[in-house]
């Protein structure tokens, strides 16, 4: 999947010129950059979200094949969590209730309320669950924002777990703790342009000395 010379547009106003960045299977796919920079714009126009997906976006699948969970989505509040699992699980076509890799953080809630959990909770329930459904791309937009350090943790174990069983994901993040740069693809977005389009060992080659003020601002 790649995005070879695309402009990328919001109404009549350019985000990213001739933008050109590969997804990666087997890696965690990060798009990063900025507030503003155009980020969920291009996850929009990945899961053609308006049936619009423009022609320099090559080799993605069709819609239905993929998940695409938008910045702060929730669930029914006033199911349980085991309502909820079941509710995937009909539509990953498996018994996520009964699953024996259900995480323990998950097993130790089915029977609370959905709306009674923490935000992290809820967001790794959602997560989780999602991933469940086989599809052939996953785009999660901002899964790590508001979460404790101990919740990013889990997600980011989750993500790359998933990933070893073949599935490709494409997130955009702000967090960068707990990345492991050997399995992580970056395509970052400066100055209305692809700045860079490679594994997250070459980034930090390719920042140098300047990494870490890199990191912040994007961070910030
Ligand atoms: N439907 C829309 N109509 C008009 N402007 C929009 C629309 N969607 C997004 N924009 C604008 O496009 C720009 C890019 O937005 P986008 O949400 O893609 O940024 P982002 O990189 O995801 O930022 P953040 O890190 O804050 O989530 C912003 O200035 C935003 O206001």
């Amino acid at each position: 999947m790649k995005v070879e010379k695309s402009d990328i547009f919001v109404g009549e106003r350019l985000l990213v010129k001739e933008a050109s960045f590969n997804i990666e299977p087997k890696m965690l796919n990060l798009l990063i950059g900025n507030n503003g920079v155009g980020k969920t714009v291009i996850l929009d126009k990945i899961s053609d979200l308006d049936n619009n997906r423009p022609k320099e976006f090559i080799d993605f699948p069709n819609k239905k094949d993929i998940i695409y969970q938008t910045q702060g989505a929730g669930f029914i509040d006033e199911v349980t969590v085991a309502t909820t699992l079941k509710l995937f699980g009909e539509m990953a076509g498996v018994d996520l209730v009964h699953d024996s890799s259900l995480p323990e953080m998950i097993s130790r809630n089915l029977n609370a309320r959905f709306g009674n959990l923490s935000g992290g909770e809820k967001r790794f329930i959602i997560i989780w669950s999602s991933l469940q459904i086989p599809r052939k791309l996953y785009l999660f937009d901002e899964p790590f924002a508001n979460l404790d350090p101990y919740h990013v943790e889990q997600l980011m174990t989750l993500f790359y777990d998933e990933l070893e069983k073949g599935k490709t994901i494409l997130l955009t993040t702000h967090q960068f703790e707990g990345l492991v740069p050997e399995k992580t693809h970056i395509t970052h977005i400066a100055n209305q342009a692809i700045d860079f389009d490679g594994t997250m060992n070459d980034f930090m080659t390719h920042h140098g000395a300047n990494l870490q003020s890199v990191l912040k601002e994007i961070a910030s």
